[in-house]
């Protein structure tokens, strides 16, 4: 016995090695790049295959085969990754969600490439570069792992690559090269994925898919270690080696074998499970996902075509005909990434799961595999999968609620790979699951034809979907996440629809699918899969209707050659140029494109509609700024400005502390009190401007004219003399008190809020001014719900409301608007303002508010129907203002509102707020800008070091 658990904790050592020389690698580049790369298996894969090619193939001696392939080909790849594909992003300075995609495109252009030059099939003639001796592996990983360690510790290098990892704008300015570390940090990960490769091939089935995936199970000892402590990248990869092993001598009896074999067998896949589900996500900081082009309506004439197209196949016939029937239900499993990602911005890597349990559920109730139910006819069977997968969608919906980017993009593959072990891999799943066709669809024509329909209303839901209040909201949340709560948008709730339906979409294809080939094939699901479709949609254009249609022909179409992978391989080239093609293909041939007169286009840089002046001190490009493409130009700033920073605005993590704003600063007095202020974030315009934005400014609401009231009362746009519930026309309008009693708040060990009381009633304008750092935002956040204090109440009319989250109080009528504007860049602005009058509570709910506050605010014009990217800083501002209005708040909450005004606008804004005021509404604003504190405000509170001092 003792020797049998020598020999399998050898084993375990074995493998624990090179899965941490894998986790040393992903370490490093992630360390050095900020990039996790994905792709690292396949270019272990690749590197596999070119040693088989020197060594076997061409004959070379095998130490000057391992000589080339880990000196030569294996840096080689990965200077080349960095110089092509990633460099690019970070000089553009693109956001990680984008980054992700093109390791993704990497990963399937180097599967797809590999298949389409060695083949698909398996090869067992790798050649063996170390002898079978586990001492020996382990030897190399701990050798690497304190090589790397120590470079980095003692090396001048070392200490430029912490410093680049720690902040390289910073590292840039003292002279530190970070791109020869990136470059260095790519070219070690490379060496480090070709050494796993080439070590791990005599001993697993080396094909183009196999390897690779076997590698991104192993991302799991970097997620343990946190992308950042290689001893304990190394400590877990070794642990879990030898557990893995050890398991094998495990046999309970009954039901857990199966289940403890499948654990055993897969023990990377339950640790990457674990750690990306329970562990606090990593890159938790990342944008959502890659920001979706607006969406652009599609002339009849394309759908036209695009009709014309998918029905060409029904006059095909044989072997054509047999492969055009994958089509329509492949488009089907990708419309689901159109909703999940394209419209609700969640990158999911998992979609192929949900398409195989579709096709597994539907195979195993049509054929009656259970005992206890009869085999249900196929179209009911296919609607039951459906039915039964939709639910499982929150196996990935509810880590989507607290992960974002790279973090959830880890989770949901996760959840795919385990899905594919431990489900698809069961007997009654492998042992040849043959399912038939709906009576009346037997043949291919018949059956392409009811795949057609069922496409069609996929469609046509989808679209329904997409043009309704919940695709407004779906978008809402993609754009900025903290601002679609801010709108009353139940974001989690809202998470959890996207993938609930995105997983009943996929089930729906996958079960075509399956009953189109007529069995049920667990390699056509495996999250190889996923990646490849996810990609094929990134790059066609996420948030589009006809993507899923033009990506099913390509991948079907390519693939149905002689030579397999080429699908793979062009998806693969299209996904890593997507930093140059920002808003994927379909962005890229409309910018080749005249723009069209109004329509969805950004607005011209010469139209009525003034820019916002370029941020100072940005860039570093060094392109030339405003230069067609650069980060620089203004159509770039603006999304970028657009964009939530870091994850939105509100409910900052409690760990990190943000840096402060560098702003100017200035004295004024308040209050009697001289205080050190801030003259807002922005910076006050250049004449010039100055002069274009009193061209198109704020408009002055008449002095003394009734404007709002908490029911969007009388004012220049009209619209009849709505109130608030339960106050009667022609009454006062209800009075409403927000109070905060004795709230305090700690980040960590710093007291942000100590005892604070504050009360903002209707009728009157509270101002809450005070130093930076004071803690002003903080007990803003704690008032809108996007922060939960540690102690004390927040009250509205009396009751407490401090559990209730952010978009709950906007639905009881507490509006607000951010201090870094939180506008939705892919909706036009009547979109925008819209969503503020529909995502309030049923009876709060008022539609027609849209048009009086569109009215007032001096929005609708033509802008009305102008996408919110491109507009100026002054109209983005009106339109959050409008946004916040539409829902009819008796209580309306403004961080900083008049940053990046000029002084006109200011004016404007301050005659609103009074006449808000005068109508009844609770206004509280946040401000450094003293004079029209002095102004608007009926009350002034300061705050200093956490406490309101008066
Ligand atoms: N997420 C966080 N983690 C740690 N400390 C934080 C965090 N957010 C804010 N702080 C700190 O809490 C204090 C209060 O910050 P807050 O943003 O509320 O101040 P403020 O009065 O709004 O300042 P400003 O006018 O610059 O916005 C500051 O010292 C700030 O550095």
């Amino acid at each position: 016995m003792a020797s049998l658990t020598y020999d399998l904790t050898l084993a375990g050592l074995a493998v624990g090695s090179a899965a941490a020389l894998t986790g040393i690698g992903l370490i490093v580049t992630y360390r050095a790049t900020g990039v996790l790369n994905l792709a690292h298996g396949a270019i272990a894969m690749v590197c596999a295959y070119v040693l088989l090619q020197l060594a076997v193939e061409w004959d070379w001696p095998l130490p000057l085969a391992a000589a080339v392939t880990l000196g030569v080909v294996a840096p080689g790849i990965g200077l080349l990754l960095e110089r092509l594909v990633f460099r690019p992003l970070s000089v553009l300075g693109v956001d990680p969600a984008r980054s992700l995609v093109a390791s993704i495109g990497v990963f399937v252009l180097l599967v797809g490439g590999a298949a389409a030059v060695w083949g698909e099939g398996a090869r067992a003639d790798a050649p063996e570069l170390l002898p079978d001796n586990p001492w020996t592996q382990l030897t190399a990983a701990v050798l690497l792992a304190v090589l790397v360690a120590s470079v980095t510790r003692w090396t001048r290098f070392g200490r430029e690559l912490r410093a680049v990892v720690d902040n390289r704008p910073l590292a840039v300015l003292g002279g530190i090269d970070a791109d020869r570390v990136a470059a260095a940090g790519w070219a070690f990960g490379s060496f480090t994925a070709g050494l796993t490769g080439v070590l791990l091939a005599p001993f697993v089935r080396l094909d183009p898919y196999g390897l690779p995936l076997l590698v991104v199970e192993v991302i799991a000892v970097a997620v343990i270690a946190r992308m950042r402590s290689l001893p304990v990248a190394v400590g877990a990869a070794l642990a879990i080696g030898v557990a893995q092993a050890q398991l094998t001598r495990l046999h309970p009896r009954g039901w857990g074998e199966p289940l403890l074999q499948a654990v055993g067998a897969n023990l990377f896949a339950v640790a990457l499970l674990i750690a990306a589900l329970v562990l606090p996500g990593v890159g938790a900081g990342a944008s959502p996902a890659p920001p979706a082009a607006p969406a652009v309506r599609v002339p009849p004439g394309v759908w036209l075509v695009a009709a014309i197209l998918f029905l060409l196949p029904l006059g095909f016939a044989g072997r054509d005909l047999h492969t055009a029937v994958q089509v329509p239900a492949l488009a089907v499993i990708l419309l689901s990434l159109t909703v999940v990602t394209g419209r609700g911005g969640q990158i999911s890597l998992g979609q192929a799961a949900y398409a195989g349990l579709g096709a597994l559920f539907t195979a195993l109730l049509a054929t009656g595999r259970f005992p206890e139910f009869p085999a249900l006819p196929e179209l009911l069977a296919l609607l039951t999968a459906v039915l039964l997968t939709a639910p499982l969608g929150l196996l990935t919906g509810w880590p989507a609620i607290g992960r974002r980017g790279l973090a959830l993009a880890l989770a949901t593959l996760a959840v795919g790979v385990a899905v594919s072990r431990f489900v698809f891999v069961q007997p009654y799943a492998t042992a040849g699951l043959r399912l038939t066709r709906p009576e009346g669809f037997a043949d291919d024509r018949r059956y392409y034809m009811l795949e057609l329909g069922v496409l069609a209303c996929a469609l046509l839901a989808v679209g329904a979907l997409r043009r309704g209040r919940t695709g407004r909201a779906l978008a809402a949340m993609r754009d900025h996440e903290a601002g679609a709560e801010g709108a009353g948008v139940p974001v989690s709730a809202l998470k959890l629809f996207a993938f609930v339906t995105g997983a009943a979409l996929a089930a729906l294809g996958g079960g075509l699918l399956a009953m189109g080939v007529r069995a049920f094939d667990p390699e056509a699901f495996d999250p190889v899969r996923s990646l490849l479709w996810f990609a094929a949609v990134m790059v066609l254009g996420a948030d589009g209707l006809l993507a899923p249609l033009a990506a099913a022909v390509l991948l079907v179409g390519l693939d149905a050659g002689p030579r397999g992978g080429l699908a793979a391989a062009a998806v693969g080239f299209l996904a890593v140029l997507i930093g140059r093609l920002p808003e994927g293909l379909p962005g890229a041939l409309r910018r080749l494109r005249p723009p069209p007169p109004g329509g969805l286009t950004p607005i011209p840089e010469t139209g009525g509609e003034p820019r916002a002046d370029p941020p100072r001190g940005k860039g570093g490009s060094g392109l030339p700024s405003g230069a067609p493409g650069t980060a620089a130009s203004p159509r770039r700033r603006t999304m970028r400005r657009l964009r939530p920073a870091r994850g939105g605005e509100p409910a900052p993590p409690r760990r990190a502390r943000p840096p402060q704003e560098a702003a100017p600063r200035g004295r004024a007095s308040a209050g009697g009190r001289r205080l050190r202020f801030r003259s807002g974030s922005g910076e006050r315009p250049a004449p010039a401007a100055a002069e274009r934005s009193r061209r198109f400014r704020l408009p002055l609401p008449p002095r003394g004219v009734r404007v709002l009231a908490p029911g969007l009362g009388a004012g220049r746009g009209g619209g009849g003399n709505r109130r608030a519930p339960g106050e009667a026309a022609g009454r006062p309008p209800a009075s409403h008190r927000l109070v905060a009693r004795d709230v305090r708040l700690r980040y960590e060990d710093f007291t942000a809020l100590d005892g604070v009381d504050l009360s903002v009633a209707s009728g009157q304008v509270t101002a809450l001014v005070g130093a930076n750092g004071a803690g002003k935002s903080t007990l803003f956040h704690c008032l809108c719900g996007t922060l939960r204090p540690d102690a004390g109440r927040v009250e509205l009319d009396g009751a407490d409301i401090t559990r209730r989250s952010a978009h709950a109080r906007t639905r009881l009528g507490i509006a607000r608007t951010f201090q870094q504007l939180a506008v939705f860049p892919s909706l036009t602005v009547e979109e925008n303002v819209r969503i503020g009058a529909e995502q309030q509570r049923r009876r709060r709910r008022d539609p027609a508010a849209v048009e009086p506050v569109l009215r007032l605010l001096e929005l609708d014009g033509p802008i009305r129907d102008r996408i919110a990217a491109g507009l100026s800083t002054g109209a983005l501002r009106r339109v959050e203002l409008g946004r916040a209005l539409a829902g009819r708040p008796h209580t309306l909450l403004l961080d900083e509102p008049t940053a990046g005004l000029d002084a006109a606008e200011a004016e404007a804004l301050a005659r609103i707020l009074m006449a808000l005021a005068a109508d009844g509404t609770a206004v509280l604003i946040v401000e450094h800008d003293l004079d029209l504190v002095a102004r608007v405000a009926d009350t002034v509170h300061v705050m200093e070091a956490g406490r309101i001092v008066r």
